[in-house]
């Protein structure tokens, strides 16, 4: 709702009420309606303050009320009246004004921030473009390159950037409404026409059509098939040269393909699960609201190579003091000179002050006595981790957590070599983890519920899009990643090529193909994991049985690629070629596809025409396949939190909704049907055989994805 009180004598005080955000869902569209209307009405109200409760403004429209039958009034013509309306209308900012929010702003006549305040179009981020004439009024305010960037990345900016930008009008560091009625009596009688942002010109710009065409070409390029942002150019490009009335026009005709969307209910459902899977609970019955964490003052990094240093810095950039600890004289030397430039990026990129002074270095495991929480970063290597965890069970003072970053050891295997278990989690980070937004906590069976609370809250701290997962071999993240890559591997002895398969993947709205990323992450990696899993043995490449592994059909291209050094961008060669070890831009290479060829001959293997909707069906659906099974396995509390992992993780495109949501959009009848048809043409392949989670969820009726919690939860009794 929207409460309304007279202040100061002639200003009417609208207050949008709507706890947490104060999003404009139809009551409060109805409450600023009939309270503005009434304070139009009073002659003794000469000026109008809009502000919102609880100090927050605005979070927008109520995404709830998407995909429900809306009624109240639209924003629209709300907005018109506000802006229209005879007494000056001031928004008296604090806290968020987004979207729908800050539309409503640019509305008024005027508008004042508290300095705390954020402010930005986000709809692109939920398959949206600004449509209460957010494309059509900020491009006149404030230009049309300023307007492209902020529509087009939906990014938030502060109360100060807002000012440089003309965005508001003032900006105060004392009470947002005090400053707002005083500010609203000084420009009391003074003409309102030069503040109505629909009549502006958009401000010229010369040679319109390359500037549009330049930023279509980069917008397209970072979308990868994303229609919103494409959208929101075009928005703005009708505010560049149509009249505003027909500009709103087009805006609305833009909105109306979007608002119905596939990749809009992907985004809006992404947006919700992130809330949901930081409420998160555990098989042990512990949950997010019943379980303290202990506050983190002082950390320490064990190992410095690539995943060490990106750690140290994301704890750094939080204000934490870290020991940052590595043996190797070398290694330590290299990282010393890496990490201030690393830190250095990062504080321009977000805008704050150096935090250089907060690490320190140390070649010796006992300077992290007096931390409180340890995240061991060395090889990935058991016998190495181990002897870790036993020497940081010896050190650490009592009580301090001991975290590791392993991307799929056996956690509880390592708790076992500690005194205390129940202080012992998985903190696994991705690369780099000083910018990639995902942190898989993993719990063991004796984790307490306050070492993962603890994990989880400085997770988010760090800016971390925190996910509870249980402890098995790859955790949630690399375990899918498997079955996918497996078929990616099979695709090729079949008969397709690293760049067709990429070139699929990267047409679904992956950011890169599978072997782009093997070549990236090195194709080592891979390797050495096979070997563990004794999959992979030196010389076992090229016998007989070559392509059969433990009862089931293996493919050992990798592991023929890495003994011949091939271990991707690192050394110039994998999938493709580079021009340089540590080369980045990725070329054909002709010696890979004689390679191939001569692969596929020396095996029997007839190479066919293999189609993309093959090559994307045997990836995804093997990966989705995997991830019924993990949910089946209680791994993952919710398809929430395996589409949050694909999404920060592994460049699963948002705008499908991460793979199990992916899953329910195709259909999981048809997932299962593709499924069965795969299992049949290759029976030696497990991970192609349905899980039997995916048949009872489509037995009972294929429930919606939020619905799925309730037929494990059936699955989990019975078992
Ligand atoms: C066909 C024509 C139709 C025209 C429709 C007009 C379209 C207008 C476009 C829009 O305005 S779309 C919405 C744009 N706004 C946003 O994208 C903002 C989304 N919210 C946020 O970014 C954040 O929530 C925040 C506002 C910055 C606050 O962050 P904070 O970390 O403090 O809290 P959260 O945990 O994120 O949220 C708390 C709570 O509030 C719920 N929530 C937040 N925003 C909205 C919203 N706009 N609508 C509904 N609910 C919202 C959020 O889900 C949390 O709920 P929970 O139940 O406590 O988890």
């Amino acid at each position: 709702m929207a409460q309304y009180s007279l202040v100061a004598g002639s200003v009417g005080l609208i207050t949008l009420q709507n706890p947490p955000v104060n999003a404009l869902s139809a009551v409060v569209r109805k409450g600023i309606v009939s309270t503005f209307e009434r304070a139009l009405r009073d002659p003794k109200v000469k000026s109008v303050v809009i502000c919102g409760q609880n100090g927050v403004f605005c979070g927008g429209a109520d995404i709830k009320e998407f995909g429900t039958n809306m009624s109240g009034p639209p924003l629209v013509p709300m907005i018109h009246a506000i802006e229209a309306a005879d007494k000056p209308v001031v928004a008296a900012i604090e806290g968020s004004a987004l979207g729908g929010g800050l539309e409503l702003a640019l509305g008024c006549h005027y508008r004042i921030a508290h300095s705390n305040a954020r402010l930005g179009l986000p709809e692109v981020s939920l398959g949206l473009l600004p449509a209460a004439g957010g494309t059509q009024r900020l491009p006149r305010l404030i230009g049309i390159p300023a307007a492209l960037d902020l529509i087009t990345t939906g990014r938030h900016v502060t109360a100060a950037e807002a000012l440089q930008l003309g965005i508001v009008d003032q900006v105060t560091d004392h009470k947002i409404v005090d400053e707002a009625v005083k500010f609203v009596l000084s420009v009391a009688g003074k003409p309102l026409d030069a503040r109505r942002i629909s009549t502006y010109p958009c401000p010229p710009l010369s040679d319109l059509d390359t500037v549009f065409e330049m930023v279509m070409q980069k917008v397209r390029q970072r979308a990868h098939g994303a229609i919103a942002p494409i959208a929101c150019v075009q928005a703005v490009q009708a505010a560049a040269t149509l009249p505003y009335a027909q500009g709103m026009e087009r805006e609305k005709e833009l909105m109306a393909t979007l608002f119905t969307s596939g990749q809009a209910r992907s985004m809006q459902y992404c947006f919700f699960a992130q809330r949901a899977v930081s409420k998160w609970s555990i098989p042990s019955g512990a949950r997010w609201d019943t379980s303290m964490p202990r506050p983190v003052h002082k950390a320490a990094v064990i190992g410095l190579g690539t995943m060490g240093r990106g750690i140290t810095v994301a704890l750094a950039q939080t204000g934490l003091s870290v020991v940052a600890v590595e043996t190797q004289e070398k290694q330590l030397m290299e990282a010393k000179q890496a990490m201030p430039g690393m830190l250095e990026r990062g504080a321009r990129r977000r805008g704050v002050s150096l935090t250089l002074h907060k690490i320190t270095y140390s070649r010796d495991i006992r300077a992290v006595a007096d931390v409180d929480l340890v995240i061991e970063a060395v090889f990935e290597d058991m016998a190495l981790k181990k002897k870790v965890f036993q020497q940081l069970s010896d050190i650490c003072k009592p009580g301090t957590f001991l975290c590791t970053n392993t991307s799929g050891l056996d956690v509880d295997h390592l708790a076992s070599q500690t005194c205390n278990p129940e202080l012992v989690v998985g903190m696994h980070f991705f690369a780099p983890a000083h910018v990639m937004k995902l942190l898989e906590v993993v719990y063991g069976p004796r984790s307490s519920p306050q070492a993962v609370a603890t994990a989880m809250q400085l997770g988010k701290k760090m800016g971390k899009v925190s996910v509870a997962v249980g402890n098995c071999r790859g955790f949630v993240g690399n375990r899918m990643l498997k079955p996918y890559v497996e078929q990616a591997f099979f695709l090729l002895e079949e008969g397709a090529t690293p760049e067709q398969v990429d070139g699929a993947l990267e047409e679904f709205g992956f950011s890169m193909g599978v072997f782009k990323v093997s070549d990236l992450s090195g194709l080592d990696v891979g390797w050495r994991v096979r070997m563990a899993d004794g999959f992979a043995e030196p010389g076992a490449s090229s016998g007989p049985s070559a392509r059969v592994r433990q009862g089931r059909r293996y493919s050992p291209l990798g592991d023929l690629l890495c003994e011949q050094g091939r271990f991707g961008q690192k050394t110039g060669q994998g999938w493709y070629q580079y021009d340089k070890p540590g080369g980045r831009v990725a070329r054909s290479d002709p010696w890979l596809h004689s390679f191939l060829a001569e692969y596929r001959t020396r095996h029997g293997l007839v190479a066919r025409r293999i189609d993309n909707q093959e090559v994307l069906e045997r990836c995804l659906y093997a990966l989705i396949n995997e991830g019924f099974r993990i949910l089946e396995d209680g791994i993952a509390a919710g398809p929430e939190d395996i589409d949050l992992i694909y999404v920060f993780g592994y460049g699963w495109p948002r705008h499908r909704g991460g793979p199990m949501f992916y899953a329910g959009m195709v259909g999981l009848t048809k997932v299962l049907q593709r499924l069965e048809h795969y299992h049949q043409a290759h029976p030696d392949v497990p991970f192609m055989q349905p899980c039997s989670l995916l048949r009872r969820l489509v037995a009972s009726g294929s429930p919606p994805v939020h619905r799925w919690r309730e037929v494990i939860k059936k699955v989990h009794s019975q078992l």
